[in-house]
């Protein structure tokens, strides 16, 4: 597939190269993956490999067609009773609500408008948003979401044209969850423990897994499964190239219209 690429530029462990960007002006559609999972499930870690081997890490933004964003960027403002709370591991962090959907809906509207956007930078320590701190995200023409709750609300996942699920089995993502929350996020090993049994745990049953049943893909075990990763890389491949076309009109980028 990749040998009939004749203005490629990057290759990558799986052979598949892009050529140059294809979306490389403002107002054109990306195709817009979201990736949900239970908190450490390897969301972000798919999402790393799926753009190592599309060979998009290092690389500038004017290069750039393949960006990941996170849905813990939206986590909203917190009262000052909530942030004392929070403090204290005592704050639902696992629920809806701990979001701002609505800018999350506006932002990923934006990002569908091909507009570049300024996404809010969150400090897990402090529980709150970097004051003004944003991060800016360039028009690419894939763009990966991923998150805990990104297919809850249907305004939201009705929006994605693939939605993944990471699909990590809980002791696993437990395992994984503590020594993070201690080492990157400023936490001690009780609160990770109470903060988990009391939300974390249930919100994950009431609210994340039964999204499971709209991802278009279910990838069991994460990052180890190289399997599902390279077919989903190359799906994401073909529709970038015309080879597979979608209903949102981004298989349409082959043709004169885009
Ligand atoms: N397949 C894996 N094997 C070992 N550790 C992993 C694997 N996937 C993720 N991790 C580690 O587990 C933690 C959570 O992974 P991450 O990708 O950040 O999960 P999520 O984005 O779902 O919260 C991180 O410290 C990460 O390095
Ligand atoms: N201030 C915060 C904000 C979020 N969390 C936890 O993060 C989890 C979601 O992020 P993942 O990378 O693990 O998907 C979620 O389970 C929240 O409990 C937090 O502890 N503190």
């Amino acid at each position: 597939m990749a040998e009939n690429v004749s203005e490629s530029h990057k290759a990558n462990d799986m052979g598949i190269r892009f050529g140059s960007k294809i979306n490389d002006v403002e107002g054109k559609t990306p195709f817009l993956i979201g990736v949900a999972g239970g908190t450490a499930s390897g969301k972000s870690t798919v999402c790393k490999r799926i753009m190592e081997k599309l060979g998009q890490v290092d690389m500038d933004h004017t290069e750039r067609q393949v960006v990941c964003i996170s849905q813990d960027s939206f986590y909203r403002e917190l009262t000052p009773a909530e942030k004392a709370k929070a403090e204290k591991g005592l704050f639902n962090f696992d629920h809806p609500d701990a979001f701002n959907n609505d800018l999350i809906l506006h932002t990923v509207q934006d990002i569908l408008a091909g507009k570049k956007c300024e996404i809010p930078v969150y400090d897990y320590r402090t529980n709150s948003r970097c004051d003004n701190q944003f991060t800016t995200i360039y028009p690419a023409d894939v763009v990966l979401f991923e998150g805990i709750l990104v297919f809850y609300f249907p305004e939201i996942r009705e929006l994605f044209h693939m939605k993944l699920f990471v699909d990590t089995d809980s002791d696993t993502r437990l395992a994984r969850r503590v020594p993070r929350d201690i080492k990157e996020r400023g936490r001690d090993l009780d609160q990770v423990l109470n903060q988990y049994m009391y939300f974390v745990k249930p919100a994950f049953e009431e609210f994340c897994s039964p999204t499971k049943k709209y991802a278009d893909v279910i990838i069991p075990r994460g990052a180890d499964n190289t399997v599902a990763i390279d077919l989903i890389v190359h799906h994401i491949w073909d529709i970038l190239h015309g080879a597979v076309s979608h209903k949102f009109g981004l298989g349409a980028m082959s043709n004169s219209s885009c």
